[in-house]
């Protein structure tokens, strides 16, 4: 059943993930149902409202969107599927102070996320020196460290690597790489998360077109 907001904050909540879905999809960002967001809905603890699974992203209403437990990914009952990849925001709104989660398959971070992922690995993608960094919000802005996490065919294991290492690592920027899959980026608002998919995104360029090549690391 397609989803009925409740509550005033609910639809603005709704309406907000819709609109920004259309924005990141007219960017190329989210081609061919590709890309997932969610938020957590304002008063209401706990909860969070997440994209369906396989809509376009170009193309969304407010009845596309699922009400989950922000934490568990437990969709309330009776509603349409839940995206596929709701694990992993779970994880994020679960270890961070998250508020808004994007994911999307933009093309440079998914192109270091295929040159950087290692087979049955995580790794670690070094980001050094760019004036782009300070659009992270890092403690030291001169360096990153951009995890890139095995693209697990069983999501949930995505999720565990993601829980397991992003609050551990305070070299880790608000964004993460799923190798040959794309990225994810959380923010305090939708706003906040967009911004810093942008600085993710061009940096990722900036690395897709560096003579010097990826700094990479292995870390498990
Ligand atoms: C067509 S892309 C394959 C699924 C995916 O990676 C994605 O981001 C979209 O999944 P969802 O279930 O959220 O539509
Ligand atoms: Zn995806």
């Amino acid at each position: 059943m397609s989803y009925t907001p409740t509550t005033v904050a609910a639809r603005q909540t709704a309406q907000q993930l819709a609109q920004f879905s259309r924005t990141l999809y007219e960017r190329g960002w989210m081609p061919g149902t590709a890309g997932n967001l969610s938020m957590r809905v304002p008063r209401a603890p706990g909860r969070a409202l997440i994209t369906a699974s396989g809509r376009d992203k170009g193309d969304l209403r407010i009845q596309d969107m699922v009400e989950i437990d922000a934490e568990t990914g437990r969709p309330s009952p009776g509603q349409d599927r839940a995206s596929a990849e709701t694990s992993l925001h779970a994880a994020l709104y679960r270890t961070t102070d998250a508020q808004a989660v994007i994911h999307v398959h933009s093309p440079h971070a998914t192109a270091v996320a295929h040159r950087a992922g290692l087979d049955g690995a995580t790794s670690v993608v070094h980001i050094e020196r760019y004036e782009l960094l300070k659009g992270l919000g890092l403690d030291d802005p001169a360096a990153a460290k951009l995890p890139v996490f095995p693209n697990w065919a069983r999501v949930d294991r995505i999720a565990e690597d993601i829980a397991a290492h992003v609050p551990a690592d305070p070299g880790c920027p608000p964004g993460l790489l799923i190798a040959d899959h794309g990225i994810t980026v959380w923010g305090q608002t939708l706003g906040q998360a967009r911004n810093r998919l942008e600085c993710l995104e061009a940096l990722c360029q900036l690395l897709v077109l560096s003579p010097a090549g990826l700094n990479v690391t292995r870390v498990s």
